[in-house]
């Protein structure tokens, strides 16, 4: 068990502070919480433990750094993102070790996270520049309207661990492309890549107060209240957990704030009888329902199969999971990590117990892999799953696949859409009629069709019903950070003079 810390090229990307204003900076209390390695345990720093006081700070800095920031070029922006972009690439190695560190997942699952994060940078680069307001023809005579597109103003980020660089920077890349300054919450679990992440921002010359990261764990709800609550704070984009989500609306709410929300997911994964070949369903269901060690608001949670395939499926299913090789993050030849604390280990075990004690049946796993770690579970695969079961109905976010037979695409529509959720689903079919019916049918807010993998910059991220709204990357993930100002000019109109 363990490894040593892992050796950064440039040790001056491990930072144990806060940044607000353009400095590093401690809690005024004195105060730091310990983030530690969820592999081993051991400890890896500190950092500090900020309150309301320290933040407000934060927040003032934004809204200082706003007036001057709104006004710069799209270009410049474009610019400062492209520098951001271009030393994430430079730095991709001590920013996926940091990933791994703190996250616990495989190296090189960490590197494949610092290109998707690094991407948000590149594309929004691309749409700074290209803010574009529309001419309207007027319904009443004589007026014209032109719209604007303005930075909406001080944005608060609060992001959580799974992605500990690609959930800030799928945020701050509209917000800077768009004008606007930010303070971002990072997550007590992964502070440490989000500080990376601004000590490249200082380096790529992002003016002070448009970028400040805060720390804190124990006051993270206070700090949460004032963030969504700060007048001055005119958006908040919100990643985590639909529970979390339900609060964070509630206090936006006072001030009325645009808001977005990337909530939980409970995605199903159907595979009918028609599949042109099962073996590329098998690896679309292990990679959407392992990546991450299963923590990721898009994986699999439900898997359908129907019956004609079922036992064929879920063997091969199986087999695959057999082949895993479950260890920390930076041993060699490890393709699953362990999950991010106890008390995510104990949600899976709790899924993994109800579901056998229901009538499901074991394949593979179904055991904390304690030799390994604290945190380790062994990926499980279960058999004869039903809509009883806690597993259907709440997201495990963790290393469990539970198949479900299914009749009729009637019934496995039906049960897709029972959840309260509706964040990713998946479907795999030779039939392109059944294709379009299956995809317009779901009450999701992405489709993978005979994929098991859709996270992309460019396809917009977001989904439905209780997963939450607005939509991250894409060419809509701009529009987050905006308002819409209409000018409608009067008195207009008039003949040629002659
Ligand atoms: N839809 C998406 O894009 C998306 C992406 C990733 C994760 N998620 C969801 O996130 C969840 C997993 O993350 P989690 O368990 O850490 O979620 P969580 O909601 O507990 O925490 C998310 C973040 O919110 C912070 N937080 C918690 N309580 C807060 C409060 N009262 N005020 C302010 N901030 C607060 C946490 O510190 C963390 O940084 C899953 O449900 C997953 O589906 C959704
Ligand atoms: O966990 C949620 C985000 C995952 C992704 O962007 O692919």
């Amino acid at each position: 068990m363990g490894h040593s810390a892992p050796e950064l090229k440039d040790k001056s990307l491990f930072i144990e502070k806060s940044y607000i204003n353009g400095e590093w900076v401690g809690a005024q209390s004195g105060e730091t919480f310990e983030v530690h390695d969820p592999a081993t345990g051991k400890l890896i720093g500190t950092c500090p433990e900020l309150n309301t006081s320290d933040v407000t700070k934060a927040i003032e800095a934004a809204t200082a750094a706003f007036p001057t920031f709104r006004n710069t070029l799209g270009r410049e922006r474009a610019r400062m993102l492209r520098r951001w972009y271009q030393l994430m690439m430079d730095n991709a190695d001590d920013l996926a070790k940091l990933i791994t560190w703190e996250n616990g997942k495989p190296l090189a699952d960490a590197k494949g996270e610092v290109n998707y994060a690094a991407s948000f940078f590149e594309w929004f680069s691309e749409e700074a520049p290209r803010m574009y307001g529309d001419t309207i023809p007027a319904s009443v005579p004589g007026n014209r309207v032109i719209t604007m597109k303005q930075p909406v103003g001080v944005c608060g980020l609060i992001t959580p661990w799974n992605f500990p660089a690609a959930m800030i920077t799928r945020k701050i890349g509209p917000a800077l492309a768009a004008g606007c300054t930010v303070v971002a919450k990072s997550p007590a679990e992964t502070p440490f890549t989000a500080n990376a992440l601004a000590e490249l921002a200082h380096r790529a010359g992002i003016p002070k107060g448009v970028v400040n990261i805060v720390t804190a764990h124990k006051n993270t709800p206070e700090v949460g209240e004032l963030i969504t609550t700060h007048p001055e704070v005119r958006k908040v984009s919100f990643t985590g957990s639909t529970n979390v989500g339900r609060l964070l609306m509630k206090q936006a709410s006072s001030t009325i704030k645009k808001v977005s929300w990337e909530l939980g997911g409970n995605a199903p994964f159907i595979v009918f009888d028609d599949v042109e070949d099962l073996e590329v369903a098998v690896n679309g269901a292990i990679a959407s329902k392992f990546r991450s060690s299963g923590q990721t608001c898009v994986c699999a949670n439900r898997i359908y199969v129907q019956k004609g395939v079922y036992d064929e499926f879920a063997k091969r299913f199986a087999e695959k999971v057999k082949g895993f090789k479950l260890g920390a993050g930076f041993e060699e030849g490890i393709t699953h990590g362990p999950v991010i604390h106890e008390r995510a280990v104990n949600k899976v075990h709790e899924h993994v117990q109800d579901a056998i004690s229901k009538g499901a049946k074991l394949a593979i796993g179904g055991e904390k892999a304690s030799a390994l770690g604290p945190n380790f579970y062994n990926p499980t695969v279960l058999t004869g799953m039903t809509k009883e079961m806690l597993l259907a109905s709440e997201e495990t976010f963790g290393p469990v696949a539970g198949l479900f037979p299914f009749e009729t695409e009637k019934d496995v529509v039906d049960l897709a859409n029972s959840a309260e959720v509706g964040l990713a689903g998946y479907f795999f079919s030779g039939n392109v009629r059944r294709i379009f019916r299956v995809a317009e049918a779901m009450e999701v807010g992405m489709v993978g069709v005979n994929t098991g993998l859709i996270s992309d910059v460019a396809s917009p991220f977001g989904g439905v019903k209780q997963s939450g709204f607005g939509r991250e990357g894409s060419k809509y993930g701009i529009d987050e950070f905006t308002t819409i100002k209409s000018v409608t000019f009067g008195g207009m109109g008039e003949p040629l003079q002659a």
